[in-house]
């Protein structure tokens, strides 16, 4: 589709290199986009005061300082405005605290017209994004404060294409934030492709990854086209990436690095135009102190980081959970139960969830197989997860408000309930396993009847 730009306010090109300027000017007036130029951070700074450009292009060097200065700037004042810098060739140093200071792209020079139109679109398309994104965090589950900060920082991770890696132990919903970050982002309707390194046999990975001409090694016998290149213009998400071998490690930093990948055997390069999400489990940290990992890939990697709780840190989105994975796996079968009971949330709430969510999902998958009620008999919440109770699903109800005392704990949790019943006190007294009378009373002696 093509977009209308002429609604923009102008582009803002920064850069003490005339003929750049003029460079950059041509191609963005080419796509309708009206530009003003500066030379230096401090024009650049006086063209900000005058109010809010629709994009950003700046030089990283400028003679009078940074143009890291200048992303920092104008991600504090404006920080919906797109601004990609451009970097000294070689090394394409500073692009990474570029991006960690707000910059959602760089390119490299000499500057290639092809990338420059890219870059652009993409500035413009996210110019243009919604201010919530368009929102693909609506599957990420739960209203803990963990859980919205999370959302948040989706979103605005969405806003960039800047490499991110998401730690967090197994079963957190890595793959799912990431997915989530594709889907709020400029690419959303392009490929997403997810990779299990750890999957892949040793010798294997590199085809799979970069691809293969026929023939390339023994065993080739029709070429390849590789993963990165099926996501083209996309994301590509690479789960358990301290699985990688050491050779595999050193073309994916090239990749990320140079944009483009040279298949197994063939004799050109094919540019690239990718986001990289990368995931762990594993400390990679620790791996690169034990060799195993590469220092300046991690660096590559690892410029925007989510980290993704453990369910035991909020363990009052497990009745949010359960509800939403009932219905998605029961939701078609008649007469499976899309609620939890009390007693049955209270023992969930008890434990630790060492596979998390996945976890969850298990045992409420072998309950409906099963067919047996919503009860979750002891000896299926393993020992080894046990928690103690100050993590407890009653205890964080409100951590916080328990430490404020009884009735302001006893308060949160008749809201979280009644929250969950839709407002039906038949039903949030049901959750609680008390009667309705009860409720009333409790609600009466706390002043909260209007809440119900
Ligand atoms: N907040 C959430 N809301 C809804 N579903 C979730 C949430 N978190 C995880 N899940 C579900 O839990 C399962 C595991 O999530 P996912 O595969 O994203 O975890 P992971 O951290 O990538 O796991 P692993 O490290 O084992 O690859 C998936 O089915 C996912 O949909």
């Amino acid at each position: 589709m093509m977009a209308d730009f002429s609604v923009l306010p102008p582009a803002l090109i920064v850069d003490d290199e005339p003929n750049i300027v003029e460079l950059l000017g041509i191609t963005l007036q080419g796509m309708g986009i009206a530009v003003t130029g500066a030379y230096s951070l401090a024009e650049a700074f006086a063209r900000l005061a005058e109010g809010a450009p629709s994009l950003c292009l700046s030089d990283l060097r400028l003679p009078d300082g940074s143009g890291i200065d200048l992303v920092r700037r104008l991600h504090a004042l404006h920080p919906r405005v797109p601004v990609a810098v451009i970097t000294a060739y070689s090394s394409a140093d500073g692009a990474v605290e570029a991006m960690q200071a707000g910059a959602f792209d760089y390119m490299a020079k000499p500057i290639e017209l092809t990338r420059l139109r890219r870059l652009i679109s993409q500035a413009v398309d996210l110019a243009r994004l919604s201010p919530m994104g368009s929102d693909g965090t609506q599957r990420l589950v739960g209203d803990s404060p963990v859980m919205r900060r999370l959302r948040d920082d989706i979103r605005r991770v969405a806003r960039s294409n800047a490499p991110v890696h998401i730690t967090g132990e197994s079963g957190t919903g890595k793959e799912l934030a990431a997915r989530a970050i594709h889907a709020s982002g400029v690419r959303h309707d392009k490929p997403f492709v997810a990779v299990n390194c750890g999957a892949i046999p040793d010798g294997l990975v590199e085809s799979e990854l970069f691809g293969a001409e026929k023939g390339a090694y023994s065993g080739a016998v029709q070429r390849r086209e590789g993963l990165f290149v099926a996501a083209n213009g996309g994301t590509i998400f690479l789960d358990e990436v301290g699985e990688l071998p050491m050779m595999v490690q050193v073309k994916l930093l090239r990749a990320i690095q140079e944009r483009s990948i040279r298949p197994l055997g063939a004799s050109r390069e094919i540019p690239l135009d990718l986001r990289f999400i990368s995931a762990t489990h594993r400390n990679l940290q620790e791996m690169v102190v034990a060799g195993s990992f590469r220092r300046d890939l991690l660096y590559r990697l690892d410029v925007v980081r989510l980290h993704m709780p453990p369910l035991r840190e909020h363990p009052e989105d497990i009745p949010q959970l359960a509800e939403v994975i009932l219905q998605r796996i029961g939701g078609a079968q008649p007469g499976v139960p899309t609620r939890l009971s009390a007693g049955t949330l209270a023992r969930l709430g008890g434990y630790a969830f060492p596979g998390n969510v996945r976890e969850l999902e298990n045992l409420l998958e072998r309950r409906i197989a099963l067919q047996r009620d919503d009860i979750l008999p002891e000896e299926e919440l393993t020992s080894s997860g046990r928690v103690t109770p100050e993590n407890s699903v009653l205890a964080a109800v409100s951590a916080s408000a328990a430490a404020a005392g009884l009735d302001t704990a006893e308060a949160a949790l008749l809201r979280q309930m009644l929250g969950q019943a839709g407002g039906d006190r038949h039903h949030a007294a049901d959750l609680l396993g008390v009667s309705v009378q009860s409720l009333e009373l409790r609600l009466s002696r706390l002043s909260l009847e209007e809440i119900a």
